[in-house]
């Protein structure tokens, strides 16, 4: 309670003061200074405040720092003893004692002028001045001793506001520790929220983990409540069926029952048998020495067969022996395209051009008709033996009559146009295979040029085709080989030649030409027909005949004629010869198998040779070796006879004169006559039936098998 102190403590001089001062307040208006004004109403007012006129005090120089930790107290301004003692407290204002708003008397004052006095007037001022004076010395000394105290309390300010600074700077310290804390804090605050973040997303993860989970067990738990339901079923199924099987179990029991009482009776039929089978056993032992006898008997037979086959074909052979006589097969070869063309040709005298078109073109009707009319009329009478063959023909006479004439021939076997070079060398197979039991074998094709004696004795170069060469060749392989395992061990080799004009030509000679001269010997002693200077190529296997053949045939010398483009116009002779010896009994024996495709046996004015003379030689020396084989074919027939002493005359031709040892009466000879079916040849065709005929009956003596027994 300043305010009061002060008012209550001061003198009349200061209640003066006031009144002047709020005189002068009246009277100067607000141009006076107001210092002491505000002293006075900071009396009554309100406590004292720090002033921004105060800069020394603790509160100010602290400035914006925190509040002041102690209440700072109002200054005050004197507190002195007057000259009676009395000590007056002055409360010091807000202002500094410098801007203390005591004026100095000296300066004077508007109101001074206008309030001119008279001099007493200006001694009671004097007297005022001197009390104001002495007021402000007062005032000085309070405001040095204020000074000194204000000097201390500075002083203790200053030590209060290091002390304030001390604790400024601990507690910015602490301050810089909390903003650290803090921003440890914070970092931690933020760690914490990037850790609660991730847990937060791990927890929604989870989350939508738990739901999936919760979806995929409430599927299962769905799954398995329809797995449930179906097992269920089941059970209740299978629960029947364990119901049905109780009931077939029931059934089972009683069935059971019966079946062993049935198995009972089972067992005692099975002692039954068992007593059978051991009696059985028993005589096993004398079937397995039945079986024993009957094998040994199966050996015996096997023997007694090979024997058989030997004596059958001991009497094959035998009955070939004792016929004695050439045999004679006669085959016609089926009507040909080409020859449609040539009978047409002849009889309407059309050219070659248009009866080819017509041929080529598939009228059938028109082709059968023209194969009919060129077809000569043949006939085989014999169904059973294919024995005979009866030529037909009708003619008008001079006299304008029909004239029907007919021939009939007996062979020994005769081949239709049909057959097939299988069913024709089935015939002949026997008689090649005899050159392996020692035998000399001759089989010669005749007939005229292009009635198929090529075709009959080499044939085509299929399969099915091939002739009776390579079949007979093949049938001697085939029968050596199976003799072997009798011990007999087959040595063969080959030739094949050519007699073209009379001169032997070796058709496996090197060379496109054989220049050499060749000459025919006869041993008598082994009666062994050799040729000078020819190739004799030792054979392993019927291939390499074939082979053998085939360059044969391209040495053949062919020339085209009228009769037949691709028409032979020499004999070709092929002989196998064979050696054989047993090395179990010691038998050996040698035979030679000669085939003979014969040169074309049509007459002079047919073969078209007329104009050349090379041709003419040709034909010339073909018939004249044909006419030597019927000349000795005859002269042997008058032999067999009883004429004993009639010369054969082998030398007449070169043809004779090589199969002489394979036609005196030591071989088996079969000639083939090749006929032509074509009407145009029918006379050619009776004239070789003739001669075959001439043939067949000529009995050349029995032929010998050539063996002997090594001693
Ligand atoms: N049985 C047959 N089956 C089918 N075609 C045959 C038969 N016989 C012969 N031929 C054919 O007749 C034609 C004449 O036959 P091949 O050449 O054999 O007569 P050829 O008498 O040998 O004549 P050449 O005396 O001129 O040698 C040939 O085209 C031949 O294929």
């Amino acid at each position: 309670m300043a305010g009061p102190n002060i008012a209550s403590s001061s003198t009349g001089t200061t209640t003066s003061l006031k009144r002047k001062a709020a005189t002068q307040e009246n009277i100067g208006g607000p141009e006076h200074p107001r210092k002491l004004a505000a002293i006075a109403e900071a009396d009554t007012n309100q406590p004292l405040r720090p002033s921004k006129f105060a800069p020394n005090t603790a509160a100010s120089r602290l400035g914006k720092g925190p509040p002041p930790l102690t209440k700072p107290r109002a200054p005050t301004l004197s507190t002195s003893a007057g000259a009676n003692g009395v000590r007056r407290t002055m409360r010091a204002t807000s202002a500094p004692p410098k801007t203390a708003p005591v004026r100095p008397p000296a300066r004077p004052t508007s109101r001074a002028t206008t309030t001119a006095r008279p001099t007493a007037a200006s001694a009671a001022n004097d007297q005022r001045f001197d009390s104001i004076q002495q007021q402000i010395s007062k005032i000085e000394e309070a405001r040095a001793a204020d000074a000194a105290r204000l000097d201390a309390e500075l002083a203790q300010e200053r030590a209060k506001r290091s002390d304030l600074q001390a604790s400024h700077e601990a507690l910015s310290r602490e301050l810089t520790n909390a903003k650290t804390q803090e921003l440890a804090q914070r970092q931690e605050l933020f760690i914490a929220s990037d850790e609660l973040n991730s847990l937060r997303q791990r927890h929604e993860r989870e989350i939508s983990e738990l739901q999936a989970d919760l979806r995929r067990k409430d599927r299962e738990l769905r799954e398995l409540n329809e797995d449930l339901r179906m097992y269920q079923s089941d059970l209740e199924r299978e629960r029947e069926t364990v119901r049905g099987l109780k009931a077939t179990i029931a059934q089972q029991a009683t069935a059971q029952v019966s079946l062993t009482a049935q198995l009972g009776a089972l067992q005692a039929e099975k002692a039954a048998v068992q007593v059978e089978f051991d009696r059985t056993c028993g005589s096993k032992a004398d079937l397995a020495l039945q079986f024993e006898r009957a094998q040994k008997r199966i050996a015996e037979l096997e023997c007694e067969t090979r024997e058989g086959e030997m004596v059958r074909r001991k009497l094959h052979n035998m009955v070939q022996e004792l016929k004695g006589n050439i045999r004679v097969f006669v085959r016609v070869r089926p009507v040909l395209r080409s020859d449609i063309v040539s009978s047409t040709l002849h009889s309407s005298g059309s050219s070659v051009g248009a009866i080819t078109d017509g041929a080529d073109s598939p009228d059938l009707q028109e082709e059968a008709k023209r194969r009919e009319e060129a077809m000569a009329k043949l006939v085989y009478p014999d169904k059973m033996d294919h024995r005979e063959i009866v030529l037909k023909s009708s003619s008008e006479s001079a006299t304008g009559q029909e004239r029907k004439e007919e021939w009939q021939f007996a062979f020994d076997r005769v081949f239709e146009p049909h057959s097939s070079q299988a069913e024709v060398f089935e015939e002949i197979s026997q008689l090649a295979q005899s050159c392996t039991d020692g035998y000399n074998v001759c089989v010669f094709a005749y007939g005229q040029t292009g009635s198929g004696k090529s075709f009959t004795m080499e044939g085509g170069a299929s399969e099915t085709s091939a002739g009776m060469i390579p079949r007979a060749v093949e049938q001697v392989f085939r029968v050596a080989d199976e003799l072997k395992s009798k011990g007999w061990q087959y040595k063969m080799d080959g030739q094949f030649l050519e007699i073209y004009n009379e001169t032997i030509n070796d058709l496996l000679g090197k060379g496109e030409f054989d220049k050499k001269k060749h000459e025919i010997k006869h041993d008598p002693k082994t009666g062994r027909t050799t040729v000078t200077d020819v190739n004799v190529v030792p054979l392993a296997s019927a291939t390499q005949v074939r082979t053998l053949l085939a360059l044969a045939q391209g040495r053949r010398t062919v020339a085209a004629t009228l009769m037949n483009e691709r028409s032979s116009r020499s004999h070709s002779v092929f002989t196998l010869r064979i050696r054989g010896e047993n090395t179990l009994t010691g038998e050996t024996c040698e035979g030679s198998l000669n085939l003979v495709d014969l040169a074309g046996s049509e007459r002079l004015e047919k073969s078209g040779a007329g104009g050349d003379r090379e041709r003419l030689k040709e034909t010339q020396n073909i018939n004249k070796s044909l006419s030597a084989l019927g000349d000795v074919i005859a002269a042997l027939g008058e032999k067999g006879e009883g004429k004993g002493d009639k010369h054969i005359p082998y030398r007449n031709s070169k043809l004779t004169f090589l199969l002489q040892n394979s036609l005196s009466g030591n071989s088996k000879t079969l000639m083939f006559l090749n006929l032509s079916p074509l009407a145009t040849h029918l006379n050619e065709s009776l004239c070789s039936l003739r001669f075959a005929t001439k043939v067949n009956n000529t009995t050349i003596g029995t032929a010998k098998k050539q063996a002997k027994q090594i001693a």
